[in-house]
């Protein structure tokens, strides 16, 4: 394979040019370095796109297998490369003043990724290479960055001419780039046992520094790990917008507000990663170098705030842990500070005030996550899982950077891998919460439908009960409609109406009817004497009497009105009538007594007898009996009339025996 041919132009520190021309090489012919560059612009746009429009996993499985580029130079003989640090803190030296600089000045730099964080300094970084070997060597000083704002880069002969000054950073011009990258990389071509400097001029807007990871590798190793670097970003941005649209449709047909806030959270992550990355610079937006700092800024506060908005609805922290949830609001309104310094371009001070609110912020997050997965909140444990992966893989990301952890593929890439199974580890969560959801829907159906049948059982009970205790009252109404409430006997209404049932029956079946009409004696003395309610008690005896000598079932007992009892009986001699009336009035006449215990209340009896063949009705029976006991009144009271239709009444002692 043959490399490239590097330029050697011969400019002095006074000839300094403004951008990094081209000049014919030691032989007088012009390099293919400009067309290179635009092939390798092409190149990495094309593959950019098309990796993300891809998202293979087929890709993924082949970086999988494809071994991390290894840091320094590879090949033999090899390069010698001595790396030092020196810190301008008034930022006042020059180019001439650094390179007089006495070697003591400079300090060996061992971490290949310094971190000069918050600091106003400007620092020199001096690379000496020296080639061992006779072959020409293709190098680049790869400073995988993208976000360092001000680089100056001066490439030295061994006779102490400019080879090559670049101006570049972030704040520059994408095309100032000496390499079309998303970092910067200086190609470095030194000849076979010659020696060459590089002075890389490092400042900064206004003093944040991140780390500065630098790598020396040949040109081919180089452009190899940018392929597949890109190829690798495409598969991870390709798979976050499919995530992003598909949960961006979910959220907007179902409504639900946890699919379109982890979908808001996605887009920040895109927003924020794009220029984190280094990969806006690839859009050419006038303004693009402000823009693509402020973004940082503004969507590193926006990717919080959207993270908050999605852990406060899948937590349900309203509900779970309300003093969590006033945590995370109060983060989220102390971060639109940090907001309007990014807006106005305030770049350090943004993060200064950033950074502690967002770990303050991670660490709610996480303490709410840990509570909930320890009360048995299944959501909560995969977005417990999901996170911890992720800190997992920054911790093995920023462990490599600090030579902590060997520089392999995985470690390489750890952050990126970290971030993509956190956001497929939540989609997976939402996913999860769809199903409880369902499950829980399904057992709210079917206790739903199991309390619905209870109820209906219960109801059924109460409806049946409610049913029977009417029919009860009904009952009780419709004896109480024909009882007399003081004897507990039947009343008159329905007196006349029996007794022509009865009649009839007796018509039918040949059996005779009597109806005896029983009257106290004097009654009115008792009330007028004793009182009211001694009357009443009179009657109560009265009827009692009445039942105990009257107990067959077809016997019918009335009180037909104030002192006067009805009795119905079939089937009955006159001569047993007049034994059992007989039985009745000496059993009145010794029972009742009034209050001082007097007797002689008596009873006068008139007893109807009705043979079967009479076609008599029930009003005219009743006068007949009515008739008796008339002219037993008038007989002197306390004896028994009988009477039969057509005839007249018969004395006890004239009823003849076998009548
Ligand atoms: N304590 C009480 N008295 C009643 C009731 N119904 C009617 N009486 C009374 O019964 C009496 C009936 O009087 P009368 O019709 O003159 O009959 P008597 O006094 O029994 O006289 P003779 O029937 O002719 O023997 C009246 O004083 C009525 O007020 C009742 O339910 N309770």
């Amino acid at each position: 394979m043959s490399s490239p041919n590097w330029p050697i132009s011969g400019y002095t520190l006074d000839q300094r040019p403004s951008a990094h021309p081209r000049q014919p090489d030691l032989t007088g012919n012009l390099p293919p370095w400009p067309g290179l560059r635009e092939h390798q612009t092409n190149l990495i746009h094309k593959v950019f796109i098309m990796s993300l429009l891809s998202k293979l996993i087929p890709v993924c499985i082949l970086l999988l297998l494809v071994p991390a580029a290894s840091h320094g130079t590879s090949g033999n003989p090899p390069i010698e490369a001595s790396y030092y640090l020196l810190e301008d803190p008034g930022q006042d030296l020059t180019i001439q003043q650094v390179r007089q600089r006495p070697v003591a000045d400079w300090q060996p730099l061992v971490n290949l990724a310094p971190n000069f964080s918050f600091s106003n300094s400007r620092y020199w970084i001096k690379l000496e290479l020296t080639n061992k070997g006779e072959e020409p060597r293709q190098l680049v000083l790869d400073l995988e960055q993208p976000l360092q704002d001000y680089i100056d880069a001066w490439y030295i002969s061994s006779a102490g001419d400019v080879l090559d000054y670049w101006q570049t950073g972030d704040r520059r011009p994408a095309e100032a780039r000496p390499l079309a990258y998303r970092g910067f990389a200086f190609p470095l071509q030194i000849p076979g046992h010659d020696a060459r400097t590089l002075y890389l001029g490092l400042d900064t807007h206004d003093g944040l520094y991140d780390s500065l990871p630098l790598s020396l590798t040949s040109y081919l190793e180089f452009h190899n790990k940018r392929q597949i670097e890109n190829l690798w970003f495409g598969f991870c941005y390709g798979a976050i917008v499919v995530l992003l649209l598909y949960n961006l449709i979910i959220g907007l047909v179902t409504r639900s507000g946890n699919f379109l806030s982890y979908s808001l959270y996605l887009a920040m992550f895109l927003l924020w990663n794009l220029p984190f990355r280094g990969y806006a610079s690839y859009f050419s937006l006038p303004g693009g170098t402000w823009w693509n700092n402020a973004a940082v800024g503004v969507f590193s506060v926006c990717l919080f705030l959207t993270l908050n908005a999605f852990t406060l609805r899948f937590l349900q922290l309203t509900h779970n842990a309300p003093w969590l949830r006033k945590g995370l609001l109060l983060a989220c309104g102390l971060m639109l500070y940090p907001l309007w310094l990014a807006i106005i371009g305030v770049y350090s001070t943004t993060f200064a005030v950033l950074i502690p609110i967002a770990m303050i912020n991670m660490v709610l997050i996480l303490l709410a996550a840990t509570r909930l997965s320890l009360q048995g909140n299944r959501s909560a444990r995969i977005f417990l899982l999901a996170w911890t992966l992720l800190i997992l893989s920054a911790f093995a990301y920023y462990a490599r950077v600090l030579d902590l952890l060997p520089s392999t593929w995985l470690t390489e890439n750890a952050l990126n891998i970290g971030s993509l199974v956190e956001m497929l580890v939540l989609a997976l969560a939402l996913a999860d919460r769809i199903k409880q959801l369902e499950r829980q829907q399904l057992e709210d159906k079917t206790s739903l439908i199991r309390r619905e049948r209870e109820l209906k059982e219960e109801l059924q009970k109460q409806v049946d009960q409610q049913t029977r205790e009417l029919r009860e009252v009904n009952r009780r109404l419709a004896q109480d409609s024909v009882t007399d409430s003081l004897t507990g006997l039947l009343n008159r209404r329905t007196f006349l109406e029996s007794l022509g049932n009865q009649l009839k029956h007796g018509n039918r079946t040949g059996c005779k009817t009597a109806l005896i009409v029983l009257d106290i004696d004097h009654f009115k003395k008792v009330n007028d004497l004793y009182g009211h309610p001694e009357g009443d008690r009179v009657l109560q005896q009265v009827a009692t009497l009445i039942r105990k000598h009257w107990q067959r079932t077809t016997d019918q007992l009335y009180r037909l009105g104030g002192e006067e009892f009805g009795i119905v009986v079939s089937k009955t001699p006159a001569a047993y009538l007049r034994d059992k009336l007989s039985s009745l009035s000496s059993s009145l006449s010794e029972s009742l007594t009034g209050p001082a215990g007097e007797r002689g209340l008596t009873v006068s009896a008139g007893v109807a007898i009705i043979p079967p063949d009479e076609q008599l009705s029930a009003e005219q029976v009743y006068s007949l009996a009515d008739k008796a006991l008339y002219e037993s009144k008038v007989a002197g009271r306390n004896t028994c009339r009988f009477i039969l239709p057509g005839q007249d009444s018969l004395t006890e002692a004239e009823v003849p025996a076998d009548f």
